[in-house]
């Protein structure tokens, strides 16, 4: 693989690529799935973002496509279970488990959603599985919806910490114009940041067949990602061994750079953009295992003060008053201040379950 190695991985594949007039598009899926099992055994873990449930519900509900959005939330609810039953056959010859999220705006923008949406994807990672999500376009309202798949992917990027979003299209990567109705369109290899001018190349909305956003919000993404400090590569699929040839270097593509790494940018989200809704007053022993970079522990953890709720963000203070640190609870207030002082064997007795032995983990916290 050209560059250093991606840890974890999210792609995301277009209608087009997925499905056909005649149902879901298997042998694209059996060649991703290959990719992705190749990819894993290297040491990758990989997040798939799949369009296709509309597109695939609108032919089995016998609907044509229209901008009304019954009957696309219809659609999708017929196409999701038809398109992951799909993705299940093409991965199972690989003997890897898929498992559906379908998620909303809210769950990308609400922390609490956030933390939750990130946990259950760490989790399925760890497990071994392929997490396979999309929109839950069925019941979200107009306000709730990201709209469209590119975006939903770097939000994916984001909550998962994801270092590299590919966005796999029936393009090879981005132009100057639309390569569609302008011949004279030049390939762009690399961005190194989405400004408005390299937006504007994308004009207007329109995309091909079957898709939402076009090129624009491609470029959304990757801007949305970059600020996560997650690369973007925008390349084609439609020709067999597409990913790995895009991973390798060998296929056509454009690169957009990260801003950063994951890790930093969400760290600087916890250190600039949350208020504190609470406080934890931690003792001297604490303290220093802080700043040797341990996580917050409930043993050394003397006052649970303020109403927060599990992924608020709480201010650490040392006996004396002193902000020592920020960082996002994995507790709420009342479980917090009955597992004040516990040892991490203590918490389950305690509260009858346990969220983990940490009440600020370390790669949700920032000194200060
Ligand atoms: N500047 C541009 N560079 C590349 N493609 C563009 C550009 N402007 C518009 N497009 C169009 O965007 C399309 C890809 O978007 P879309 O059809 O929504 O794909 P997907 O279904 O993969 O999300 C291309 O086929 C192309 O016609
Ligand atoms: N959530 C929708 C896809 C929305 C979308 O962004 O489609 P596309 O532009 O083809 O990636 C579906 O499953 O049909």
């Amino acid at each position: 693989m050209a560059g250093p190695p991606v840890r974890r991985l999210v792609i995301k594949l277009g209608s087009a690529l997925v499905t056909s007039g005649e149902g879901p598009r298997t042998a694209f899926l059996s060649d991703i799935a290959a990719d992705v099992a190749a990819l894993r055994r290297d040491g990758t873990e990989v997040i798939l973002v799949s369009s296709g449930a509309v597109a695939l519900g609108l032919g089995r509900l016998g609907l044509s496509r229209s901008p009304r959005l019954d009957h696309k939330q219809a659609a999708a609810a017929a196409g999701q279970p038809f398109l992951m039953q799909a993705w299940e056959t093409a991965f199972a010859s690989h003997d890897l488990c898929t498992a559906q999220l379908l998620l909303t705006a809210h769950d990308t923008e609400d922390r609490r959603a956030f933390l939750n949406a990130r946990s259950t994807i760490a989790a399925l990672l760890k497990a071994g599985a392929v997490p396979i999500i999309n929109e839950n376009d069925s019941t979200a309202t107009a306000e709730l919806r990201v709209g469209d798949n590119d975006r939903l992917s770097a939000r994916v990027a984001q909550l998962a910490g994801a270092d590299l979003l590919v966005l796999l299209s029936d393009v090879d990567g981005l132009y100057t114009a639309d390569p569609r109705r302008d011949p004279d369109a030049a390939h762009v290899p690399d961005v190194a940041a989405v400004t408005p001018a390299i937006i504007a190349l994308a004009g207007g909305a329109s995309g091909s067949g079957p898709g939402t956003g076009g090129m624009r919000t491609k470029l959304e993404a990757a801007r949305i990602a970059a600020a996560a400090g997650c690369a973007t590569l925008i390349g084609s699929g439609t020709e067999p061994g597409a990913l790995r040839r895009l991973l390798s270097g060998e296929a056509r593509r454009t690169r957009i750079a990260a801003d950063g790494s994951p890790a930093r940018a969400y760290k600087a989200w916890i250190a600039g953009t949350l208020a504190p809704i609470g406080s934890l007053v931690i003792d001297a022993g604490a303290a220093a295992a802080l700043r040797r970079g341990s996580s917050l522990l409930p043993s050394g953890v003397t006052a649970a003060e303020g109403a927060f709720a599990r992924g608020d963000c709480l201010s650490v203070r040392d006996p004396d008053g002193e902000e020592i640190a920020r960082g996002l609870s994995r507790y709420d207030a009342d479980e917090a201040r009955r597992l004040l002082g516990a040892r991490g064997d203590e918490i389950t007795a305690r509260l009858g379950y346990s969220r983990g032995d940490a009440l600020i983990h370390r790669d949700d916290m920032v000194l200060r």
